[in-house]
């Protein structure tokens, strides 16, 4: 429900169908009360004009336009809904199973689909309706949604192969979940979006399809629907007849009703593509108990980025996945801040929430990304796009794969300069020299095909386009870790050597602590969602304070010095499914208290400037009940 209202809050195009559609619904269940006639019974005279007595005139027959108009809603309305979600029920089945299944079951699967998308739509319609010919609406629902799934099995299907290789599926395989319940539990939520964007589509089409089947006199004529009026004003000569409201009112409220379908079809996938869909409910829970950000650096300077109290994770069938819980962080200007923590502990979650790229089932609950000051999670989307890639732009660790393999690289470096207003070829041509110059990549690459590039290569062509801007902040999820050591360390060298001509500011995350404490100015450690500690480099590198902190630190070699065995942490972080009581690295705690740490969360305090750390054993007194209390 909070994903609806969040849809209609977000796109003005979803807002506007969902009212016509509803205003249409009223119209069909107020029927009886907004008019006294049968659509059906002849007791007038024909012909009538529109007027007092009879709001949109008469048929040839005698019959009242306007309560046909009113109770062939019904029809119409119960044709395109009904249609629309079987012709989805049938299309997403075939597209999910196929994808899940792969082998012999996706071969049958897609043979049929295209089969169905190769027949002509028209024809293949009047074919099959002419064989159930005046059997009813339900048998026209059902020619339609026969005749209709193909397209949207096609196109779930390709978003279903996505899915399928995404690491929380493949890891509901591995541990030997039913396929019923990863198809149903794991892969259809996340398809949410398109699954209803495509049953909008397909009511579109239906709506469509029983007009012009009525209209040809293939439809249910004995019954009164939008598209059996058509039929019969057509078949009565109403336009030779100058009765020009038989062929209007309906043909208008088809027109409006396919207009709706497609507002909501577009509505959905503008707010479920563009990566962000909004917890309401979430929201305004977290907002309430809001507290003032606190800036990272005391006396530092007035931050570029600043995270405050953020709030995202997942919403699945089992509740939601709180994968970042209440993170506060601030970037200076110029500074490259390095974000660190296990495996799950929430980095890319955070990093996609804040630059709102966070994909449904993904949602931010609460808090701000302020940038500059503007609030990212409160943009506009045409707002959004705006400042994405020019104000700041993103690098992850699969970025090399979106190089179309079939346009050349200069032209997909020029397309984010292109969108931003930067026409002129010369100039293009310059700047994409610059950029290949500056991430050390010989300039006649920009000719090549992104198949004539070794990863490495790829992955520098990204972070060109990420910088073609010059963004003020680009944030890096591990834009890396696909790379052979050598090369990651060449490219980082000149990812800091830019960041520096340049004064951008970089978050970067990685698992890395150790390559961290050399690039970094400034590292926030991550655990189970929260930011346990953040320091300068230096100060962390010779001083942790927490004792997570402390032992990943271990768990790396040392930059210098003889290599010795290293230890792991022993245990697992806490499942962020459920709400933590107490600190949440508490069950792998060496110097845990009992009886303090397990049952208090632990505030963030700045023992020293710019040293924060959430941990009793040097915040000993301060708990988070009372940084809200004083902050109130
Ligand atoms: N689509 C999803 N549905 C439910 N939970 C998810 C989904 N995607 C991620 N999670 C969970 O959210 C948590 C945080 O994931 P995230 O990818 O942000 O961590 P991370 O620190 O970036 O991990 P890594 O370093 O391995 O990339 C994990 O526990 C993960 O299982």
């Amino acid at each position: 429900m909070n994903g609806v209202w969040t849809i209609l809050r977000r796109s003005p195009r979803a807002a506007a169908g969902a009212g016509i559609l509803l205003a249409m619904f009223l119209l069909a269940l107020l029927a009886p009360v907004l008019t006294p006639y049968s659509p059906t019974s002849q007791d007038f005279s024909s012909w009538t004009t529109p007027g007092r007595e009879h709001l949109l005139g008469t048929t040839a027959l005698g019959q009242d336009v306007w309560a046909q108009i009113l109770y062939g809603a019904r029809k119409t309305l119960l044709i395109g809904l009904m249609a629309g979600l079987i012709a989805t029920v049938i299309g997403t089945t075939i597209g999910v199973a196929g994808a899940y299944f792969g082998g012999r079951v996706e071969d049958v699967l897609n043979v049929v689909t295209n089969v169905f998308l190769v027949l002509p739509g028209l024809p293949l319609l009047i074919i099959v309706s002419a064989f159930v010919r005046g059997a009813g609406v339900w048998s026209i629902i059902l020619v339609i949604a026969f005749t209709g799934w193909a397209w949207g099995a096609r196109v779930l299907r390709s978003q279903a192969l996505a899915i399928r290789n995404r690491d929380f599926v493949q890891a509901a395989i591995v541990s030997g979940e039913r396929p019923g319940r990863i198809i149903f539990a794991e892969m259809l939520p996340n398809m949410a979006g398109l699954i209803a964007a495509n049953f909008f589509s397909t009511a579109l089409y239906a709506v469509l399809s029983e007009a012009g089947l009525s209209f040809l006199g293939f439809g249910d004529v004995s019954s009164v629907t939008w598209g059996t009026m058509l039929y019969w004003a057509q078949a009565r000569g109403a336009l030779l007849q100058g009765a020009w409201w038989w062929i209007a009112a309906p043909g208008l409220l088809i027109a409006l009703l396919g207009t709706a379908f497609a507002l909501l079809n577009f509505g959905i996938d503008e707010v479920t593509n563009p990566k962000i869909v909004h917890s309401i409910r979430a929201t305004k829970v977290l907002r309430r108990g809001r507290k003032a950000a606190p800036r990272l650096v005391s006396g530092g300077p007035e931050p570029l980025m600043s995270i405050g109290h953020l709030d995202a994770g997942y919403v699945t069938p089992r509740g939601n996945v709180r994968a970042v819980r209440d993170v506060s962080l601030d970037v200076a200007p110029g500074e490259f801040v390095g974000l660190a923590g296990e495996s799950g502990c929430g980095k890319s979650t955070l990093a996609f929430a804040a630059t709102r790229l966070l994909d449904a089932p993904g949602a931010v609950f609460g808090g701000e990304a302020r940038l500059a000051g503007t609030d990212l999670l409160e943009l506009s989307n045409e707002d959004l796009r705006r400042v994405r890639w020019k104000d700041y732009s993103m690098v992850f660790q699969a970025s090399m794969n979106i190089l179309n393999p079939v346009i050349k690289v200069r032209e997909q470096v020029y397309d984010a300069m292109q969108a931003h207003g930067i026409t002129d070829p010369a100039k293009l041509d310059a700047r994409a020299r610059e950029l290949f110059r500056l991430v050390g990549i010989r300039e006649g690459y920009l000719d090549a095909y992104p198949h004539q590039l070794s990863g490495g290569m790829k992955q520098r062509v990204i972070i060109a386009i990420a910088l073609a801007l010059e963004p003020k902040l680009v944030v890096m999820d591990e834009p890396t870790t696909a790379l052979d050591v050598v090369v990651q360390r060449q490219i980082l060298q000149e990812i800091d050597a830019v960041r520096r001509r340049l004064g951008i500011s970089i978050i970067f995350i990685t698992h890395d602590l150790s390559l961290l404490v050399e690039m970094s100015d400034r590292i926030a450690i991550m655990y189970a969602g929260e930011i346990i500690e953040e320091a300068p480099a230096k100060a962390l590198y010779a001083g942790p304070k927490h004792p997570y902190t402390a032992r990943l630190m271990n768990a790396f070699p040392e930059l210098e010095g003889p290599n010795e065995r290293r230890e792991g942490i022993p245990g697992r972080p806490p499942p962020l499914s459920v709400e933590l009581r107490g600190c949440p690295f508490y069950d792998r705690c060496p110097s845990r208290m009992p009886g303090q740490c397990d049952e208090h969360k632990p505030a963030s305090v700045e023992i020293v400037p710019g040293h924060r750390v959430a941990c009793f054993l040097h915040s000993p007194l301060i708990k988070e009940g009372d940084v809200a209390h004083a902050a109130d």
